[in-house]
Formats: structure tokens, sequence, C-alpha cells
């Protein structure tokens, strides 16, 4: 029972804006990272769903296996972070839930409906500064990805492009070329032309890392600012434990290459103000020994419960 409780507590969690204070504050599950037959039925559906998929690259040289039977479910307004370390097939993963590759077994949904390529509904910042087309000034650019998805006209898609840059803080620099950007400006505008094409999912790729330290925790900032604003439904993946704690409000654990769920957290409580706190090392520390030291072995489950739980 206490296995459907704690769980309940994640999922509960995960589906209000900013979960309850009170919920469990890290919850961990082995593999079926989320399984509905142990929730109660009132809890509203997945927004996304990933369904036990795995992930394959065949060149002429090698054959490369990037996840295995990965599932997770992802609900309205989450913050959902992949974290794990390098190779273990994170970006595979986003690529693939954008609709860029397509798993060698397994499936993802949105909204229940298979995903089987790319789509406006799920629009990808990545890690790289060179996402902007040069020749195109920071408004013509975001216009042209809101005119290329075809549901805007010449003027509204204008109107929409100026709202996000505005949001962004970039209301300055409508005009401005990419080459005379910093790093983090770039990415301001790869994100405000994300969240201009009003995506059912923003998928993140590791979009900090390239910064600073400084810059990159600026951009964290703004990119809760923004996710306070908007609500918008995050896939975000990091490396960053710190990261991960900080932006997400629920995080999968994945295990080293290829990647296989090693375990979900519910982090909500933490923020940008949490870093350094007793609770926010102590958390640090637990995702750090569950993703290099510890291996965690199945345990005899009761009845019902499709995988193995355990509290930090
Ligand atoms: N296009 C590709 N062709 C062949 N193998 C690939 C390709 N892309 C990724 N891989 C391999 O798949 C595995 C997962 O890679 P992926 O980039 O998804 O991992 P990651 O967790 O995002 O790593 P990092 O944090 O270092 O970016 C790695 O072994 C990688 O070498």
């Amino acid at each position: 029972m206490a296995h459907v409780l704690k769980n309940t507590a994640l999922r509960l969690a995960s589906v209000t804006p900013e979960p309850a204070r009170n919920a469990t504050p890290v919850v961990a599950a082995q593999n079926h990272g989320s399984d509905s037959a142990t929730f109660p039925a009132q809890l509203p559906p997945a927004l996304f769903r990933a369904e036990r998929v795995s992930l394959r690259y065949e060149t002429d040289d090698a054959v490369v296996q990037a996840t295995r039977d990965v599932s997770f479910s992802i609900y309205q307004g989450d913050r959902f972070i992949l974290l794990g370390p390098s190779g273990c097939g994170k970006s595979s993963l986003l690529k693939a839930a954008a609709g860029f590759i397509t798993p060698q077994s397994g499936s993802f949904t949105l909204n229940g409906k298979a995903i089987s390529g790319p789509g406006p509904d799920r629009v990808v910042v990545f890690q790289e500064f060179d996402q902007l087309a040069p020749w195109k000034t920071v408004l013509q650019n975001v216009v042209f990805a809101l005119r290329a998805s075809r549901t805007l006209g010449k003027v509204q898609a204008k109107e929409r492009a100026e709202h996000y840059l505005h949001r962004v803080g970039l209301g300055q620099f409508l005009h401005a070329y990419p080459h005379t950007l910093s790093g983090g400006m770039k990415q301001r505008v790869a994100i405000a032309r994300a969240l201009a094409m009003e995506p059912a999912v923003l998928l993140m790729d590791e979009p900090f890392a390239a910064l600073d330290a400084l810059t990159r925790r600026k951009m964290q900032e703004e990119l809760l600012q923004l996710w306070d604003e908007t609500r918008v439904t995050l896939m975000f993946v990091t490396h960053s434990i710190e990261e991960a704690l900080v932006v997400g409000n629920r995080i999968l654990l994945l295990s080293p290459h290829p990647g296989r769920v090693r375990a979900e957290l519910n982090s909500h409580e933490f923020g940008m103000d949490s870093a350094g706190s007793d609770a926010f090392q102590a958390a640090t520390q637990r995702i750090h020994h569950l993703l290099f030291e510890e291996q965690i072995e199945p345990q005899p489950l009761p009845p019902r419960v499709a995988s193995h739980h355990e509290s930090v």
C-alpha cells in the first residue's frame, strides 16, 4: 500500500501547476517509470507518453543501442527532466520524442495519438548557438518559423513573434542580427521562437550547457519565470544534477549506456534559491548515488505494483 501512496503523491504532484509542498519529496521507481495500473482512475491522462521505447543506431561499422524499454509519462504543465550520464541516450530520446528518430520498438503518444514524425506541437531548443538563420534579424527568425508552420498569417505571425520576444527581454533587439548577440541572447531568441509556436510540449536539449555559469543560472531563472507565466509543458535534457533539481518538478534518471529508467523523482520543492541548502545537497548526493553507485536490484513486489519504489 505504501508503494501506491507514494506514487500517488508523485503523480498528484505532477498534474497540478505547482505541486503541493507536502507531497513526497523524492520517490524512486525502477524501470516502468509510470504504471497507470497503480494509480487512481480520477487522475487526468498523460499529455505525452513514452511506452517501452528502445532506440538503436545502425551505421556501416556498428550498431549502437542507445536506450532500452524506456517508459514515462509527462502531464500538462510538468517540467520533466531527463537526467543521466553522458551517452545514456537522453538526446536520442528527445529527438525521438520530437519525431526525428523512429524507435526500434515502443512508441510515443501525444494526447493519446501516436507520434510518427516531427510536428509543430513539439518544438525543440538545442544547445548550439547556431540555430538561428544568420541572414535574418531576430524578428524575422521568429516570424519565419511561425509562417513555416502555416498556422498564422503575416500580420498575426509578426504580432506573435514580437509578443514572445518582448517576453524574453529582447524587445530592444528585434532588428538585430544573430552575430551581434551574446550566447545567452541567442538562446533567448531560440526560446522565444519555440514558445511562439505555442507547442503542446517544449523540448529542450541541454539548452544552457554551453553558457558560462552566471549566464546559465540567469537563463534557468528566466525559464522558470517564463514557465510561471505560460505553464508550458517542458521536457528538458541535462546531465547536471543541480540543473535538474532547480528546473524540474519531476526527474527521470537514466542508467548508463544503454539508457534504461533507473528511477523517477519528484523534485518540485527545489527552486533557484534552494542550491546550497541541506535538503538540496542531500538530494544531489542521493541522485549521484542512484546514478553512479547504487545497483538497484528488483525486489519482490506486492500484487498490481509493477516496480520497486523507495523514498529518499
Ligand atoms: N547519429 C548517431 N549515430 C550513431 N550513434 C549515435 C548517434 N547519435 C548518438 N549515438 C550514440 O547513442 C548513444 C546515446 O547518445 P545520446 O547523444 O543520445 O546520449 P546523451 O545521454 O544525450 O549523451 P550526452 O549527455 O553526452 O549528450 C551514444 O552511445 C552515442 O554514441
